[in-house]
């Protein structure tokens, strides 16, 4: 048998070029149909590049011992089946996705259709994706295809469909980055829907009503702090955007691990916090493309900065006790240690989710947060009629000021005024990608196919004018007749999915905002009136927002 086998492999390796190219590129389509399209291949693009390489190095062999040709004519042998083989691959992804992809009747432009790169090189070029796909939008309607197989649906019938209970949908591969074994993992990449319900439980503890009374004390603790560098500046210019990093970031050391990042203190960027803010710009850009972002990650050395980080993670973990003695874990990861530490159902399945839950912590509760505080400072600048209204809103709630100033108090007029913050710039400006379950989905009348990457645009959606009077202004007052959970707001995303950390969130807000509004009257110090801070905001996944100097004077 294995003469006979090694007969066919001399006659195919010493086929004629023509027929050695044919039978390559015919390989490339084939491996196009039956390997690329039907499986998730995203994580794995390393796995595939090195089988790939080590498939030219055994042709090589071959045709040097099997064939028998030298050295060099094996070499050009090797290179021109690799060459046809991806032509082949190329040809017939490209040709597939434009003509008979099942998504070919939905709009987009062509370079979208075919490949991530287009989003890619839009993003590259000024880092707001969620503006590029708003421009998208405009030119092409509601539904948009804006890549191979996504689509982006600007529909409000889309968001109960796409993210609300009950869920049909599961997270896109976007969210696999680092893998997708749910040991793993954290809550924010976990995309097995049953896995996550559980997970997401021991994160409700920790942000429940109880949980949230041991922190707010803390939290105000921290907004004494923000005012007392506020009120040392003396009416000089502070960069807020700075300020207001180093407070999200100090909360969240300190209610996320009961340690102190020291920024507010320091005034200075914490090395392992810087180390995460440098890998932004990487996220913003190399997103779009989620195998590529999941390959350069894997690169040693590629997130040198991040692992500062996540040093400090790990070495807060060490630090942590077994056990919570008579009383209820004091911060948020201490509530997922004690699930893990009881063997509840809830807690992160091993020791390196429970790392990566450390990470997510941090990160998602603090840029999120401070992003809204700035951008809210900045558009009360911009409209003294609003913070008027805020002012005199906070006073009436506090009559004799800041020694009867109740942070537990909910006064409408903040709330308005953080969601229509949270309406015009959403510190998660993007759509976030789910995937149609197999059968598909309907959207209003339009047919989704199953595997359908669709997301509803955020950024987009809360600022169409169609849904919203005056849809680009700045207008608190809206809220008095609407309802967060009737009108396309999705800044904390809903269903499964949304945001554990929400109420946590409007507890600090509440309190900058108000105590702010409370002691001090605001300009903006920039030349341009805030114009570039408007206009250069990045999208790194969150926004990263660009300085504000903000002028703050005693009332
Ligand atoms: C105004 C502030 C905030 C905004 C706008 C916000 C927004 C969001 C959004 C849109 C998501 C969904 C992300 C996705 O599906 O990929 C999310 C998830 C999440 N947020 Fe927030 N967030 C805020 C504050 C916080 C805070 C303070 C915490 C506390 C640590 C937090 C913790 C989380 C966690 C753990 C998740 C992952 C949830 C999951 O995978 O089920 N967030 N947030």
């Amino acid at each position: 048998m294995f003469p006979r086998l090694n007969h066919v492999l001399v006659v195919a390796l010493k086929s004629s070029a023509p027929v050695t190219t044919a039978v390559s590129l015919l390989a490339g389509v084939v491996s196009h149909h039956l390997v690329f399209r039907p499986f998730e291949i995203d994580g794995y693009a390393w796995q595939l590049f090195f089988t790939y390489l080590i498939t030219i190095f055994v042709l090589i062999i071959g045709n040097v011992y099997f064939a028998g040709y030298s050295v060099v004519l094996a070499l050009a042998r090797s290179l021109l089946i690799a060459a046809a083989y991806n032509a082949g691959v190329v040809t017939s992804i490209l040709v597939y996705r434009a003509f008979f992809h099942p998504l070919k009747r939905f709009p987009g432009p062509f370079l979208a259709k075919v490949s991530r790169f287009y989003a890619m090189n839009h993003a590259a070029k000024q880092v707001q994706a969620y503006k590029d796909i708003q421009n998208l939008h405009a030119e092409y309607g509601d539904i948009v295809r804006v890549g191979p197989r996504e689509l982006s649906i600007n529909r409000p019938s889309a968001i109960k469909v796409i993210y609300e209970h009950p869920t049909r949908t599961t997270r896109s591969p976007w969210y696999a980055q680092v893998s997708n074994d749910v040991t793993k993992i954290s809550l924010n990449s976990t995309r097995i829907l049953k896995v996550h319900k559980l997970r997401k439980k021991a994160w409700e503890r920790g942000f429940g009503f109880r949980a949230l009374a041991v922190y707010a004390p803390r939290v105000k603790a921290k907004v004494d702090l923000l005012l007392s560098k506020i009120a040392e500046h003396g009416g000089r210019p502070i960069d807020m955007t700075e300020y207001a990093m180093f407070f999200g970031f100090d909360v969240m050391g300190d209610i996320g691990f009961s340690k102190d990042f020291y920024m507010l203190e320091s005034g200075s960027e914490h090395p392992a916090i810087k180390g995460v803010h440098d890998s932004m710009l990487a996220i913003g850009v190399l997103g779009t493309a989620p195998w590529l972002l999941s390959m350069i990650s894997k690169v040693p050395g590629a997130a040198a900065g991040f692992s500062r980080f996540t040093a400090w993670c790990h070495q807060q973990l060490q630090e942590k006790p077994a056990m919570f003695k008579d009383r209820d874990p004091q911060d948020v990861i201490s509530w997922l240690i004690k699930a893990f530490n009881e063997g509840d159902s809830s807690a992160p399945p091993g020791e390196m989710a429970m790392q990566e839950d450390a990470r997510l912590l941090i990160i998602t509760g603090s840029d999120t947060t401070s992003a809204v505080i700035t951008n809210a400072l900045y558009f009360l600048a911009k409209n003294p009629d609003s913070y008027r209204r805020l002012q005199a809103a906070v006073e009436e709630q506090s009559p004799p000021g800041i020694n009867d100033w109740k942070y537990e108090k909910i006064i409408p007029y903040v709330d308005y005024v953080i969601q229509e913050t949270l309406r015009l710039k959403p510190s998660v400006p993007g759509g976030l990608p789910r995937v149609a379950p197999p059968q598909g989905l309907m959207i209003d009348d339009d047919f989704i196919p199953g595997g359908t990457v669709i997301s509803v645009p955020t950024y987009t959606i809360q600022r169409d004018p169609r849904f919203w009077t005056d849809a680009h202004d700045f207008r608190p007052e809206r809220w008095e007749d609407l309802s967060t959970e009737k009108a396309p707001w999705i800044p904390f995303t809903r269903g499964q999915w949304a945001c554990p950390g929400r109420n946590f969130a409007m507890m600090e807000l509440r309190m900058v905002i108000s105590r702010i509004a409370l002691e001090y009257n605001i300009a903006i110090a920039e030349e341009d009136l805030g114009e570039r801070f408007d206009k250069e905001v990045k999208d790194t996944f969150t926004l990263t927002l660009p300085p504000l100097r903000l002028a703050f004077s005693p009332k």
